[in-house]
């Protein structure tokens, strides 16, 4: 092809780019206006029978004018319109309901009655672990607390309602999650109504006339021992001994009271059962923190929890073929939401199927990412909103 041609050729292309564009612009101003449409009438941005409709149409239209040579180009390229199209709704119905908020003043939580003695909040371990110090950091003394020795007896206390909310670690930032945890937030049908992350300083704890040359034996959770290893390393021929939590470990020193036992644990689980640190801050990671959730059997308990900003998690299957995940996560992009996770878990029973666990900046008072899921729920097997809640951030500590 001489370059003439091609010249001509991108001319035309630029002529026809011309149309296009009024075209499309033409159009978008329809959409707005059906927009306020649909936000007068309290409708649903998406519109999933519309949108067959116009593919089919177009088809159509297509067929009948013998120029079918490039019906799948064009349905995709419609369908990427109509998404532009929804994006577009959805941000100036937002629009509009920002406006109203404004004018009708800012509209304050009513907030649970987080600090009551009659509140019960379950955790797993004694007092003194992890879990505990998150308990004590979200809800204060004035909460009556109840140990469990199993995360699941945690899951089970709140879901039979005889605890009001319940604490648990879901994630660690140098060893990653908790995948027992994920697996019970399947299975029992709470709702995540909160996060905390607590800042983890693995310390040493011994006797009081002990030293950390004198020790033999060490009892810690596999974790402690996992995000401690470097330093761990260093101390040849200390047997480590895996025990229930890091609390109950300390614990166990004191109990064994020989001065050749210690245990990895908080500094406040040495305060608790008045023992003393060998040595203090022994973790890997220089910052190493534990993200903890908040479950409820009550929803409304998540206007109670503080935090940074809104996240929503959900829970969802799909179809076991190409493209399916792809389909959810591209309704996200498309309508520009912050994936801040995105985790798979096994299906029992179903080797090599998975289940996903996303969380979402954002809020689901926000008609946008409400219609986002709205138009995701039919592309999924399953869908679950497992919590709408303020999400906690560590960048205080940093
Ligand atoms: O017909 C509507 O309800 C529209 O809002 C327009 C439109 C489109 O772009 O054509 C946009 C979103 C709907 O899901 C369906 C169609």
């Amino acid at each position: 092809m001489k370059n003439d041609e091609l010249n001509e050729l991108r001319k035309h292309i630029n002529s026809l780019d011309d149309e296009l564009a009024v075209l499309l612009s033409k159009r978008l101003k329809i959409v707005v206006k059906i927009a306020k449409y649909k936000y007068e009438n309290k409708l649903d941005v998406v519109n999933n029978s519309r949108e067959e409709e116009i593919i089919e149409r177009i088809n159509l239209s297509l067929a009948k004018n013998d120029n079918n040579e490039f019906a799948r180009e064009v349905e995709l390229l419609m369908k990427y319109i109509m998404n532009q199209s929804k994006a577009k709704q959805s941000a100036y119905i937002q629009n509009l309901i920002n406006f109203e908020y404004k004018r009708e003043g800012d509209k304050k939580t009513t907030h649970g009655c987080l600090v009551d003695k009659s509140i019960t909040v379950a955790f797993q371990g004694i007092k003194g672990s992890y879990s505990h110090e998150a308990l004590d950091e979200v809800f204060g003394k004035n909460v009556k607390s109840q140990n469990y020795k199993s995360f699941r007896d945690v899951f089970v206390s709140v879901n039979t309602k005889k605890s009001s909310y319940g604490i648990l670690p879901i994630e660690n930032s140098s060893t990653g999650n908790i995948n027992e945890v994920y697996d019970l937030l399947e299975e029992f049908p709470v709702n995540i109504v909160g996060e905390k992350i607590i800042r983890i300083n693995h310390c040493i704890i011994g006797l009081s006339n002990s030293s950390i040359d004198n020790i033999e034996e060490l009892y810690s959770h596999p974790q402690a021992f996992l995000q401690t290893s470097e330093y761990l390393n260093e101390l040849l021929g200390v047997k480590k001994v895996p025990y229930f939590n890091t609390a109950i470990s300390v614990k166990k020193v004191k109990d064994i009271n020989d001065g050749k036992i210690a245990a990895i644990g908080s500094r406040k689980s040495a305060r608790i059962y008045d023992l003393k640190i060998l040595k203090k801050n022994i973790n890997n990671a220089k910052n190493n923190y534990t993200k903890f959730i908040i479950i409820s059997h009550n929803k409304l308990m998540a206007n109670s929890i503080e935090g940074n900003g809104r996240k929503v998690s959900l829970l969802f299957t799909v179809d076991h073929k190409s493209g399916s995940l792809y389909k959810v996560l591209e309704s996200f992009a498309i309508n520009e939401f912050n994936l801040l996770k995105l985790e798979s878990r096994p299906i029992v029973d179903k080797p090599w199927e998975y289940m996903f666990y996303v969380d979402i900046e954002g809020s689901l008072k926000d008609f946008k990412l409400k219609s986002t899921i709205d138009n995701i729920i039919p592309k999924c097997i399953d869908f679950r909103v497992l919590g709408e809640y303020n999400y906690d951030n560590n960048e205080k500590d940093l």
